[in-house]
């Protein structure tokens, strides 16, 4: 009876590593109900515990792809503040303005062209993140305060 217990084990365990493999499941256990029929043979029935959501692991794995996506666009992003910065600080050490309202048109179409209505508040966010002060209201985020935050016509 032993022997027979433990075999029904094997299969089971068989099965279970088996049908892992053809459905992609995940098993986290694996219940064994088994008793004895007529002429000493076993039955047996196997109930798989799977993760509750099974389709988390791909969930997991493409939010992982966002995450780096995410970090080379903040990286772009910085990149291009100090970009901007450099074109802003010779502007005004050229006696301009810090800026330009028609490249910021210019920036503007070219997202919205290609992102639709959402990549108009891209840019605006984008524009207000490089250039540090918004124009008009003169406020700056991180520039020094003595360089005068001047609005382009
Ligand atoms: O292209 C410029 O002249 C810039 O100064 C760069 C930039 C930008 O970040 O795109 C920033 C400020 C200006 O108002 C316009 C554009």
């Amino acid at each position: 009876m032993c022997d027979a217990r433990h075999s029904l084990l094997r299969i089971v365990a068989r099965s279970v590593g088996l049908l892992s493999v053809i459905t992609q499941i995940r098993p986290v256990g694996a219940f064994l109900i088994y008793g004895w029929q007529g002429g000493g043979r076993s039955v047996g029935e196997v109930c798989i515990v799977t993760e509750e959501n099974p389709g988390a692991s791909a969930i997991a794995a493409h939010r992982e792809e966002i995450d780096e996506l995410d970090l080379r666009i903040i990286e772009l992003l910085e990149q291009r503040s100090q970009i901007s910065r450099r074109i802003q600080s010779l502007r005004v050490g050229q006696g301009g303005t810090r800026t330009v309202l028609s490249r910021e048109m210019t920036v503007l179409e070219q997202y919205t062209a290609r992102l639709g209505r959402p990549g108009a508040a891209i840019a605006m966010s984008v524009l207000e993140f490089c250039r540090g002060v918004r124009p008009g209201d003169g406020s700056r985020r991180s520039e020094s305060p003595d360089t005068p935050a001047v609005t382009a016509t």
